[in-house]
């Protein structure tokens, strides 16, 4: 297998090369069997640390930092990969997916940084953005975590690490905000198409097609925003440099899944304003993608105005858009197959409950999914038997039978997600030298709908004496 480079084929604005920075002694220690094999990867991949540490590479590799811009908490900023390195492309069945080392070392876009990555987060990346892809949320894959032998220096001394992650493609929102900052109208035209060939092959011949690329990208981000508020999913840092243009979530920095519901839910220390709040998130998306339409506006129509309008309307799509998934979503949380006019005050109406109570948000929808309720505040409330009298109604409006009702929310309430604090104990443990509760937890959060057997008694709650597994249930 050779790797391909065609994001190398862009104008040279787009990257910039970057000399390999060796380190000490690179050891595998995670290693996603699965995704190898999706990519059909060499099985002599496996033995190579020295490729995913960044220290030898795969045939056809190359070593290129990709520049992009970003809207940083509001404000503007030229950045690039500061401590990634693309080093090509592999051709699968379903397009090309890029592989890139997080953490390989500094580039000439790394600033003050030291180009590196310690081993919690890097962990933390992998196992959070394996169970959203278990749980069926576009994201982009870990491969594998590697330890270089060297430490980094942050609050204090932590052992460094390199993640392997892959991905449809790593074009940003902000690698559109670059192009026009930096560029004339040909280099964001060049970016547009390469962007087209990589997710939207079927426009390249269509007449409109910029305007029908924003409003694909919209149509996924809309997608994807309401399968993150179905799932309780935060973010925690939605820069524009933070948000791809292929719809799949990217950056696990402060992110977090909800335990109580609530709005206003903010996990990252630095997000002092709550702008990233999970309440917030669809709306700062579309503040999002209007930074993404501002930057390709030029190749719209020679026309200005025209050009704004068509801009305008695809903007105004998008919380239509994300309504009508979010509904979606919502529906099938509640086991309703078909839909009604009231729906969403129903929902509305659970979630009001849910937030007043300080209810759980993963548990309380299996619970409704088992039809086994816990004896806790939200579910002794008056509020919450008005509630379930109206959607014992609502349920009876349905063709379907309650079985059929109930399998369709098991298969939309997970039972498992990653909690932090399990997510962080597993760590712990992996920063101490023990990788076994990691790969435990991988391996339970990888079927989150239909847990094994054997691991049932995972949801059995917090006191449970089994401290590296999520849990949820009653
Ligand atoms: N240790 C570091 N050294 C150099 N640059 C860094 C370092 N950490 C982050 N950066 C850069 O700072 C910018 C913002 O960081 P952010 O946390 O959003 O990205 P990231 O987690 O490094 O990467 P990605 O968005 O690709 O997942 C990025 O351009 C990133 O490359
Ligand atoms: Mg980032």
């Amino acid at each position: 297998m050779k790797l391909k480079q065609t994001y190398k084929e862009l104008p040279s604005i787009f990257y910039a090369d970057v000399a390999l920075n060796k380190v000490a002694s690179p050891h595998v220690v995670l290693w996603n069997e699965a995704l190898a094999n999706e990519l059909q990867l060499p099985a002599f991949w496996r033995e190579q640390a020295d490729y995913f540490a960044g220290n030898d590479m795969p045939e056809g590799a190359a070593q290129i930092a990709q520049a992009y811009a970003g809207h940083q908490f509001g404000h503007f900023t030229m950045l690039g990969d500061g401590r990634a390195l693309l080093i090509g492309e592999v051709e699968t069945e379903r397009g090309l997916v890029d592989v890139q080392l997080k953490g390989a070392g500094r580039t000439p876009f790394s600033r003050g940084g030291d180009g590196r990555a310690a081993l919690g987060p890097m962990l933390r990346e992998f196992i959070i953005s394996e169970a959203m892809h278990a749980l069926g949320i576009p994201t982009t894959r870990s491969l594998a975590v590697t330890l270089t032998g060297e430490l980094v220096q942050r609050e204090s001394l932590l052992e460094g690490a390199v993640l392997t992650r892959t991905a449809s493609s790593h074009l940003r929102v902000g690698t559109f905000q670059y192009a026009r900052q930096l560029a004339d109208y040909e280099h964001v035209k060049v970016l547009a198409d390469y962007a087209i060939m990589r997710h939207d092959a079927d426009l390249a011949e269509q007449r409109d097609k910029y305007v029908q690329f924003l409003q694909r990208v919209i149509e996924r981000q809309a997608k994807l925003l309401a399968q993150w508020q179905c799932i309780g999913f935060v973010h925690g840092v939605m820069n524009t440099d933070n948000m791809t243009i292929s719809g799949e979530t990217i950056d696990y920095g402060p992110c977090a899944f909800l335990d109580t519901y609530d709005l206003g839910a903010v996990f990252s220390s630095i997000d002092r304003q709550g702008r990233y709040a999970f309440g917030n998130q669809p709306k700062m998306a579309g503040w999002n993608l209007a930074r993404l339409a501002e930057s390709i506006l030029p190749l719209f129509a020679d026309n200005e105005e025209q050009a704004t309008e068509a801009a305008q309307a695809a903007l105004n799509d998008f919380p239509v858009l994300f309504n009508v998934y979010w509904l979606e979503g919502m529906r099938e949380k509640l086991g309703l197959f078909t839909a009604r006019e009231d729906d969403r005050e129903l929902v509305q109406q659970l979630l009001l409950a849910m937030q007043q109570h300080k209810a759980d948000y993963t548990e309380t929808f299996r619970a409704l999914a088992e039809g086994d309720y816990p004896d806790n505040e939200l579910f002794e409330s008056d509020a919450f038997f008005d509630w379930e009298m109206k959607w014992q109604q609502r349920l009876l409006q349905e063709d379907s039978s309650y079985a059929e009702a109930q399998q369709l929310m098991q298969r939309a309430n997970p039972i498992v997600i990653p909690r932090n604090e399990r997510v962080n104990e597993a760590i712990r443990a992996a920063e101490a030298g023990d990788f076994a509760p990691v790969e435990e937890l991988l391996h339970v959060l990888s079927t989150p709908y239909t847990l094994e057997e054997q691991y049932a008694h995972y949801a059995k709650g917090p006191e449970d004496d089994r401290p590296f597994v999520t849990y949820c249930g009653t």
